[in-house]
């Protein structure tokens, strides 16, 4: 409950002589504010505390019916309602930061969880994975796309985050080649980051001769590059993260990452937000053994391996359409690792479909589908994530 600041406390605590008590309510010291706000956290902690409580019965009910400790349908639903009731002047990406980080402890309670992603540290899908699962969670930096596949299919984590596609660049295409492969794993979660790139380094601008980074991030700060840095030459890395590792040590090299990556690796801010897009947003997939149960704001990522033959694509995607279902995503990819010799290469698309594989228009599109390809496998189904800021 919101309190009155007490009569006339100075910064130091003491009372002003000759002032009367109706001027000190007029204007709120200090002290007396900072006192109003001793008591609200007083009251957050054992507000916080008690939450944790529950949701660590909730942990004990989860290990008693066999139930997974991470349900990202019911962090997306706390977080929408804590968004929708939050009516102050707190904005709203504060507010998210909050409830995840909350969220993140609470499971933590239950059990620690291991997240595998592209690294080293502080990459953007370092970056994706902390949106996602927020701090209390053991984040587990691997060398490639492949190897996070890895680690999910060897147990050694429950999850992995890899990246799908980006909103400047298309598709990644080592991630779509690892879901080609039969891996087994689903998308669980999807995560969407906007991604602000900066140019860092220890050198002053006009003297940067190489700039480093991941292909994906040089391509999606090319124009931006040629008009600023025409004198400097470009090189891909495996990760912005590791760029940002080579601009440390390198005299005249300067890295394309994130302010992040940036502040952990000691470097100085050259240029922000130089993504040639302002809207500069990857999509990442959180891969498990597991799907996700139904929420009613889904989506659904399939793998389709259609005949290489007239009309064989129209003939395929009719179901969607006969059943009013939205398409959000198609992707073609070459399928050179089935294809026979002799035989006229078929190909393999991705789509992503509005639903999820369980809701009755979907199940019944999928089966008519399924009838019309030669492979249709469903990768996951997920609730559909908002666009988060990195
Ligand atoms: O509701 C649950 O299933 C919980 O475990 C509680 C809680 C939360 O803190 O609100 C924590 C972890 C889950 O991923 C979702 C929500």
């Amino acid at each position: 409950m919101p309190t009155k600041p007490p009569g006339s406390p100075r910064p130091d605590g003491s009372s002003r002589p000759g002032r009367g008590r109706a001027d000190a309510r007029r204007a709120p010291t200090l002290a007396g504010l900072r006192a109003e706000i001793d008591r609200i956290d007083k009251e957050l902690v054992v507000l916080l505390n008690r939450r944790a409580e529950v949701a660590s019965q909730i942990g004990q009910v989860k290990e008693r019916d066999g139930l997974e400790v991470w349900s990202p349908a019911r962090e997306e639903e706390v977080i929408a309602r804590a968004l929708s009731q939050s009516q102050g002047p707190l904005p709203e990406q504060t507010v998210r930061l909050i409830f995840r980080e909350l969220m993140s402890g609470s499971r933590s309670i239950q059990r620690t969880l291991r997240v595998a992603c592209l690294g080293p540290k502080y990459s953007y899908s370092h970056l994706a994975s902390i949106a996602k699962f927020g701090n209390a969670v053991e984040h587990v930096p691997v060398g490639s796309i492949a190897a996070v596949f890895e680690e999910v299919n060897r147990r050694h984590v429950q999850f992995g985050l890899v990246p799908l596609e980006n909103s400047t660049d298309g598709r990644i295409s080592d991630t779509l080649e690892m879901f080609t492969r039969h891996s087994g794993l689903k998308i669980r979660a999807e995560v969407k980051l906007r991604i602000h790139h900066c140019l860092l380094g220890k050198t002053p601008w006009a003297d940067v001769r190489r700039v480093f980074s991941k292909a994906q991030a040089l391509s999606q700060c090319r124009h931006w590059l040629s008009k600023n840095l025409p004198q400097a030459t470009l090189h891909e890395v495996v990760s912005t993260a590791h760029a940002a590792e080579i601009a440390q040590r390198e005299p005249f090299a300067a890295a394309i990452a994130s302010r992040t990556a940036g502040d952990a690796y000691g470097l100085d801010i050259l240029a922000e937000n130089i993504e040639d897009q302002p809207y500069n947003v990857t999509r990442f997939a959180v891969i498990a053994e597991q799907s996700e149960a139904r929420t009613g704001r889904d989506k659904s990522t399939l793998l389709l391996r259609i005949s290489n033959q007239a009309g064989a694509l129209s003939k395929v995607l009719a179901p969607f359409e006969k059943g009013g279902l939205n398409l959000t995503m198609i992707e073609s990819f070459p399928s050179s690792a089935e294809n026979l010799p002799g035989r006229d290469p078929s190909y393999l698309f991705f789509l992503d479909v509005e639903g999820h594989a369980e809701d009755p228009p979907v199940s019944k599109a999928l089966e008519l589908v399924r009838k019309r390809c030669e492979r249709l496998e469903v990768l996951g189904s997920y609730p559909r994530g908002e666009c988060v800021e990195s």
